[in-house]
């Protein structure tokens, strides 16, 4: 288990080194439009999920989308702070 500063972090080094395998570094060679698009079909499965799903499979998908988020803040250079300062 980690939280959402944690794993920034830890996303923040796989692609710092390039990670081998990584499938965080693959989406953010693909690009922001790439990203986005996946934002927006985790979000639709987040949705899915909590109207048709179990709450345990609502959770999975909201962290899948919070994952997918942390990727495209990666990809724009936007920080934790950036982010929470608006919160
Ligand atoms: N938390 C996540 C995470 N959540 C979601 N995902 C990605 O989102 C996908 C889930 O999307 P779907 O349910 O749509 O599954 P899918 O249709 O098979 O998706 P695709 O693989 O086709 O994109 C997963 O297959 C992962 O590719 C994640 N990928 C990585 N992490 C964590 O990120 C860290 C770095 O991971 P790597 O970059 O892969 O080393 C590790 O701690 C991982 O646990």
């Amino acid at each position: 288990m980690k939280t959402f500063d944690e794993l920034y972090g830890e996303l923040e080094r796989t692609l710092a080194e390039r990670r081998e395998g990584s499938g965080t570094v693959a989406a953010v060679d693909a690009g922001v439009h790439e990203i986005g698009k996946k934002i927006v079909e985790e979000a639709a499965e987040v949705w899915m999920a909590a109207e048709h799903e179990t709450d345990e499979d609502a959770a999975l998908e909201i962290s899948q989308l919070l994952y997918h988020l942390q990727v495209l803040m990666l990809a724009k250079g936007i920080t934790l702070q950036d982010v929470y300062r608006h919160l």
